[in-house]
């Protein structure tokens, strides 16, 4: 009765869900409207849709709720009722390796093939390898902050004290369980940014150099900018962003770090910005670009479900325009620092190619930041200098 009541609760909010916003948004408006639910339906209701997206589109063609009961072993290491009911074998298994689970599901259903969990394959970077990435969509990622190295002792104690799992990736980067509530803990926000582990690697390629002039020219809420700030306090910024919102949330960010040397402006870099750029010449760019966000889809997995890979093709369109846009704003034999959250070649190194070919830019190096190895997100970094 009690596995009937969870399947009907999670059935319905599958049904309810059309992937056009983001699940977690999806959730919290549908636990809104839906006050009958209780804590325990919503905690339920919440592990078993985003394990059954973990899925992917593996295993397609069966029953819902077999496909559930896959997924839900393949995530968690604690026994839920739909495992307990419909995988009586695999059960006294659930505390194994991923790896040791996906060998156990293969062999008591062949149908079922890791490749199809991404079914983007021949999309991605070269530099992917296939196998760990895959298996990566079955762990969640975890919660990384960046932190003031003055500061990293006493933060790690109070995250201790309070029961965190926290782990010390380095002198200036924490890693904690998903969902730990960090502002209720530590409500002083100056001495730490909560960023992807990748996202703070991306600072090792901007190497500025004193009192450069540097424009994060998609900055949205400014993560990128204050780990340059971090790197270099005496960098004057200039920071533009299509959204004037994400910028309001960038002035509030940078107040809270400190971060008072800066000029904003809201600009479509698909657009002539020559009125409001002309005499701009920048000693280093940051191009965060807009991009299909596929190397973050472990903290997303609906998308594997619902992404339409046409979408790719626009994505790279958007960032070889704003890239030719840009470039000429950037003085000779100074970096332009290209990213993106995504694993697609298409918006990697087919973009880079693009570059290479048709604009003023050598490339110096490009990688793609391997975050599936460490509970953290996918991206891809090339750095150009202008010639
Ligand atoms: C990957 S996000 C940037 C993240 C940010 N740099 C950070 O570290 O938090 C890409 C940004 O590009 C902006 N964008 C998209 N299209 C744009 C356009 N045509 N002109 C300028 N910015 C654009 C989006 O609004 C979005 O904020």
């Amino acid at each position: 009765m009690r596995l009937e009541h969870q399947i009907r609760a999670f059935e319905q909010v599958f049904k309810n869900y059309d992937g056009t916003q983001p699940l977690h948004r999806f959730l919290f408006t549908y636990f809104k409207q839906h006050k009958q639910m209780g804590s325990s339906d919503r905690r339920w209701a919440t592990r078993y849709i985003y394990s059954f997206f973990r899925l992917g589109k593996a295993l397609i063609n069966e029953d819902t709720t077999l496909r559930l009961a896959i997924a839900d072993f393949l995530c968690n290491h604690t026994l839920s009722l739909v495992v307990e009911e419909k995988l009586p074998n695999l059960k006294e298994h659930i505390n194994l390796s991923v790896q040791e689970k996906i060998a156990l599901v293969t062999s008591e259903f062949p149908a079922f093939k890791l490749s199809e969990v991404f079914v983007f394959n021949e999309n991605l970077s070269k530099e992917v390898e296939k196998q760990d990435f895959y298996e990566s969509f079955f762990i969640q990622p975890d919660l990384f902050i960046r932190v003031k190295s003055s500061y990293i002792n006493q933060l790690v104690k109070t995250l201790k004290d309070a029961e965190v799992a926290v782990e010390e990736i380095s002198k200036t980067t924490l890693a904690l369980p998903n969902g730990t509530k960090l502002e209720q803990i530590v409500p002083a926000q100056q001495y730490y940014q909560i960023q992807d582990l990748s996202s703070q690697k991306t600072g090792n390629f901007f190497k500025p150099q004193t009192w450069d002039y540097w424009w994060d020219c998609c900055a949205a809420s400014g993560g990128k900018s204050l780990l340059l700030h971090d790197l270099e306090p005496s960098v004057q910024l200039l920071v533009s962003d299509v959204r004037e919102n994400s910028l309001n949330n960038l002035e509030e960010r940078f107040r809270e770090a400190g971060l008072k040397k800066y000029q904003k402006k809201v600009l479509d870099l698909l657009q002539n910005n020559d009125q409001d750029l002309h005499h701009y010449e920048f000693d280093g760019i940051i191009l965060d670009a807009p991009c299909s966000g596929s190397g973050t889809w472990g903290r997303t997995p609906e998308m594997l479900y619902y992404f339409d890979s046409h979408k790719i093709s626009y994505f790279s369109k958007l960032q070889t325009a704003i890239a030719a846009n840009v470039v000429k704003y950037l003085k000779s034999g100074k970096p332009l620092v290209y990213i993106t959250c995504s694993v697609f070649k298409q918006e990697n190194e087919e973009v880079v190619a693009w570059i290479e070919e048709n604009l003023p830019l050598e490339l110096e190096t490009m990688e793609v930041i391997k975050g599936y190895k460490d509970k953290a997100d996918t991206m891809f970094i090339a750095r150009f200098i202008k010639k």
